[in-house]
């Protein structure tokens, strides 16, 4: 099979099958389709032996919208390959592709069916010791080893032409920087938050800072990113955690991917307001997701420091000094970048179920009204931020 055709629960068996690679020739199989995410298809191949593969393929539009949202195939060969660079310089964190094909735009990867997915478990109450320090690591050692403290300029460039992806940037772009400040038919949010909604539009101070944000997103090829790094891209266990879904990977700001993820922690902090009812779970949680973002925060600057004064390559970037004063401005990005994916969770397209479950309608409404207010503070004030100190205290003194 090599022409691109959308898979069923039949054909993709056959497929893993015809392969030959993952199960005995006498092999038992069963296959079912069970993604939930907004834009593939995700099987699962199993035998009745415990054995089993997923499948992922990529289909010729958004898999939440329909046909009328057509979208390029060639995501999926992106994401398989980030997951091969990823893997490459840091293994225990990124998702191991098994196989790939781009014109069936098909990848085969571990089954990571015994770990579960953060967002999921965040709203269920649990948490996990490691998921800190693991998210920092992997956020340090991807974005230093492909940038260009490490790289030839040579080879960044052409890693830079292989990982462009203006589709799925283009998504990016809209969803995250346009869309939740003018009016437009994909935003999603309550008649009751207009008036808020309305003083972001006029906020010119808020406007010039998103205009940056997105320039430094168009033009700034830091790193090799992942570029969706939300809960619902992590999966945990008690002592693992692993990265799936990098289809919107390009090259960009080093702090996107950082600032994503604690925006996605922060919207499960202000989450909790409207889903824990007893107050000493909900401190408990609270406690929980700052302290994370304080340890990912100081573990991702410790491990990037000390990776730029042991393996700094470009002999200007080994200046004394010059590795601390770009991350800070890494921070910064970090920063305004969280309060983006804040707003437009609240109120644009994608939202989360962190606060879309949440039943009660004033309960909802409240924590809306906080993570609006939030992603904006975060926004306007990211400039003043000069040390991951700064950033955490910052936060603290708007959730409290
Ligand atoms: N390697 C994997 N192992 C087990 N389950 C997976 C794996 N990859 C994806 N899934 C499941 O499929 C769902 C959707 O996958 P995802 O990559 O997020 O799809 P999309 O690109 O459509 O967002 C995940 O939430 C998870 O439940
Ligand atoms: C129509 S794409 C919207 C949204 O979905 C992506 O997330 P995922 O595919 O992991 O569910 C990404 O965050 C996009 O912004």
């Amino acid at each position: 099979m090599s022409k691109y055709v959308a898979l069923n629960n039949d054909t993709a068996l056959s497929y893993v099958q015809e392969l030959g690679q993952f199960f005995p020739a006498n092999a038992e199989l069963s296959c079912y389709e069970f993604g939930d995410g907004n834009l593939n298809l995700v099987f699962r191949i199993q035998d009745t032996e415990n054995r089993s593969v997923i499948l992922k393929q990529a289909l010729p539009y958004a898999r939440c919208v329909g046909e009328s949202w057509p979208l390029t195939l060639d995501r999926a060969r992106i994401e398989a390959s980030v997951l091969k660079k990823h893997g490459d310089v840091c293994p225990e964190h990124t998702a191991q592709v098994l196989h790939h094909n781009s014109e069936l735009a098909v990848t085969i990867l571990e089954d990571l069916g015994d770990m579960a997915i953060l967002r999921g478990e965040l709203n269920q109450g649990n948490t996990f010791k490691y998921l800190g320090t693991h998210v920092a690591t992997y956020l340090a050692r991807t974005s230093f080893f492909y940038s260009d403290f490490y790289l030839s300029a040579a080879e960044k460039k052409a890693l830079v032409q292989e990982f462009t992806n203006p589709e799925l940037c283009s998504i990016t772009e809209d969803l995250f920087f346009d869309d939740p400040y003018r009016v437009n038919e994909r935003n999603n949010y309550p008649q009751a938050l207009e008036d808020q909604v309305s003083l972001l539009r006029d906020n010119q101070a808020l406007l010039i800072n998103i205009a940056q944000l997105k320039s430094k997103f168009f033009s700034s090829p830091q790193t090799l990113l992942h570029g969706d790094v939300h809960t619902g891209s992590v999966f945990v266990s008690e002592k693992d955690t692993k990265f799936i879904d990098p289809e919107f990977g390009f090259f960009g700001p080093i702090g996107f991917d950082l600032g994503s993820f604690i925006g996605n922690l922060l919207l499960n902090y202000c989450a909790q307001n409207g889903r824990v009812t007893e107050a000493p779970k909900r401190r408990d949680l609270h406690s929980y997701l700052l302290n994370t973002i304080s340890i990912c925060l100081q573990t991702f600057e410790q491990q990037w420091l000390t990776l730029a004064r042991t393996h700094t390559n470009d002999l200007s970037f080994q200046a004394p000094g010059y590795a601390e004063q770009f991350l800070q401005a890494v921070l910064q990005d970090t920063m305004g970048y969280c309060g983006t994916e804040l707003i437009r969770r609240t109120i644009g397209l994608a939202h989360v179920t962190d606060i879309d479950e949440i039943e009660d309608d004033v309960k909802r409404l409240a924590v809306q009204k906080q993570t609006l207010l939030l992603g904006e503070q975060l926004i306007l004030n990211a400039k003043s931020c000069h040390s991951t100190d700064d950033f955490y205290q910052l936060i603290i003194s708007f959730v409290h």
